[in-house]
């Protein structure tokens, strides 16, 4: 990566090299000392023999038996499992520096042009400069089409939802994931391409299977040629069909560029301006106060970052927005509370816009207790840069690190009736009412805290709130066939993202007097 010879050596050694060192002679003395700390009896070689990667639930029982940091292994690989909020606050904020590296499977490294990208590069110098691309150019207020886009693609959502005839059911989950797929399409590529999003979002599936597929080679690297479920096969044809699509979408940015300060810049649009083979202003990250001089993307950086907004942004967004709109169908004294606000804040005589969130106090806790019980990544994923030692147990360089936020979000020590949805614990006077999910709180982390936190957590508030609000406002909500709210099914699927495991069905009824 040639743009880390333009960062100074002095910010180089005092951001990475020195604390670096400082960690690997202090974790040196430790190995020789330290036990690990509980876990499942293991067995020789390979030792808890895990099949597929365990889910939140599985690993909140194991909690429950052997506490807030628990050790797995799997063949060579060490996995330790973080569940209380102060064993959180151990890794995401003490010790942080020596646990922001990602772990990243086989597959993985290959979909993103070995870790050229944001959320699977280990923290150092070219993460740093990525993480401030992403902030300050693609993520920010500043970036007012994405914002702009959002409310025009809730209310294509709103009118299609409009349009059924009277009493017919609409597939929330359905329409929730095409809303958030449309919405980081646009802000990724703009309205150019739109006509290939089906394509797109075939290729995207491909690779989520692929970041999921159990692969031998992960535990036991000399074993990965046999490739026995053909993984190997599949991952070269997927990252061929992403090349293809995002290059040609790259040709078609640089045959029509936008100028600096148009109004409809893409996300394409932006990391243009940074391409090595580009003739763009350079060094618009330079200085700051951590980062220096000027730095350059490739296409394969493009491509994977392309990849880290559509898998961060779409269903995480996704699942929260139906995750929301269920437990207020379940809770009608919630959802007429909610209803009531929004007839006080907008009246009944148009839809929400941007302003009035702001004034939706209640909606914002019913969001919060959302994310609290339904955090849409369940199941954060770290690496060890060094050896360390937590709470007197050797945690070694190399471990995959796992922050149940599901269980940290669920902990009864830290939370009242935890497993019950009670959006008032976040009003005035509530038990919760001080609590928010920046990063401060290590019980209520569903963005994560500290270095790795989620870039993403404006924007996708943003969306959340909008599309909540508007749903809610627009129409009442009934379940279909005569289905009593406490007969929801409320359990959740096992992926990368916790979504619910049966998609929200349910009843639409206008409720505003103007026109949807
Ligand atoms: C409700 C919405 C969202 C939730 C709950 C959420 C949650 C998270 C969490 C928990 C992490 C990992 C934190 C850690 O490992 O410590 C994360 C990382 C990330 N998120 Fe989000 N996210 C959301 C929306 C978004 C959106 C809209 C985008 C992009 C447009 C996005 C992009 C990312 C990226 C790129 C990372 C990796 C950051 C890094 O490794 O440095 N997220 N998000």
């Amino acid at each position: 990566m040639g743009w880390i010879e333009e960062v100074a050596p002095i910010d180089l050694f005092l951001w990475f090299a020195l604390p670096l060192a400082v960690l690997l002679l202090m974790s040196a003395r430790r190995r020789r000392k330290l036990p690990f700390p509980p876990g499942p009896p293991k067995l020789p070689i390979i030792g808890n023999m895990l099949m597929g990667p365990p889910t939140h639930r599985d690993l909140a029982k194991l909690a429950e038996r052997y506490g807030g940091l628990l050790h797995l292994r799997n063949g060579f690989l060490h996995i330790f499992v973080v569940s209380t909020p102060e064993m959180a606050r151990e890794v995401l904020q003490v010790q942080d520096v020596a646990f922001s590296n990602r772990p990243a499977t086989v597959a993985i490294a290959y979909l993103t042009y070995d870790r050229a990208d944001m959320a699977f590069a280990h923290y150092g110098p070219y993460w740093r400069q990525m993480r401030k691309l992403c902030v300050m150019k693609l993520f920010s207020r500043k970036h007012a089409e994405s914002w702009v886009s959002v409310r025009e693609e809730v209310d294509v959502i709103v009118s299609a939802v409009a349009k059924r005839d009277s009493g017919d059911s609409a597939n929330l989950g359905e329409l929730l994931f095409k809303l958030t797929m449309s919405i980081v399409y646009r802000a990724a590529f703009g309205s150019r391409g739109n006509d290939d999003q089906e394509e797109f979002i075939a290729i995207v599936q491909e690779f989520s299977k692929l970041f999921a597929a159990f692969n031998i080679g992960d535990f036991f690297p000399w074993l990965g040629w046999m490739d026995p479920q053909g993984v190997n096969r599949r991952l070269k044809t997927a990252r061929t069909a992403l090349d293809r699509f995002i290059d040609k979408i790259i040709d078609e940015h640089m045959a029509n560029p936008k100028d600096a300060d148009a109004k409809d810049r893409d996300m394409v649009d932006e990391m243009l301006e940074f391409l090595e083979d580009g003739s763009g202003d350079r060094s618009q990250l330079g200085g700051g106060d951590d980062v220096q001089g000027s730095f350059t993307v490739t296409r394969n950086n493009i491509k994977a970052i392309i990849m880290d907004v559509m898998f961060g942004g779409t269903e995480t967004v996704a699942s929260a927005i139906e995750w929301a709109m269920a437990e207020l169908v379940k809770s009608p004294d919630d959802m007429r509370r909610v209803q009531e606000e929004l007839a006080a804040v907008v009246g009944l005589d148009r839809k929400v816009n941007e302003s009035d969130l702001e004034k939706l106090p209640f909606l914002k806790c019913v969001i919060k207790e959302t994310l609290r019980l339904h955090p849409p990544i369940p199941l954060l994923q770290h690496e060890t840069a060094v050896d360390c030692e937590v709470s007197g147990y050797l945690v070694p360089a190399r471990s995959q690190v796992m922050i149940n936020v599901w269980a940290i979000g669920r902990n009864k020590a830290a939370w009242k009736d935890a497993d019950e949805f009670r959006p008032t614990r976040f009003a005035p006077g509530g038990d919760a009412a001080e609590l928010d999910f920046k990063g401060n709180y290590f019980e209520f982390v569903p963005f994560g805290s500290g270095r790795r936190s989620c870039p993403g957590m404006q924007l996708g508030l943003h969306a959340l709130q909008l599309a909540v609000a508007q749903l809610a406002h627009c129409f009442t909500w009934a379940l279909p066939d005569g289905m009593k709210p406490s007969e929801l099914n409320m359990e959740d699927s096992i992926g990368l993202t916790a979504a619910r495991a049966v998609r929200l069905v349910a009843v639409p009824t206008p409720r505003l007097t103007c026109s949807l």
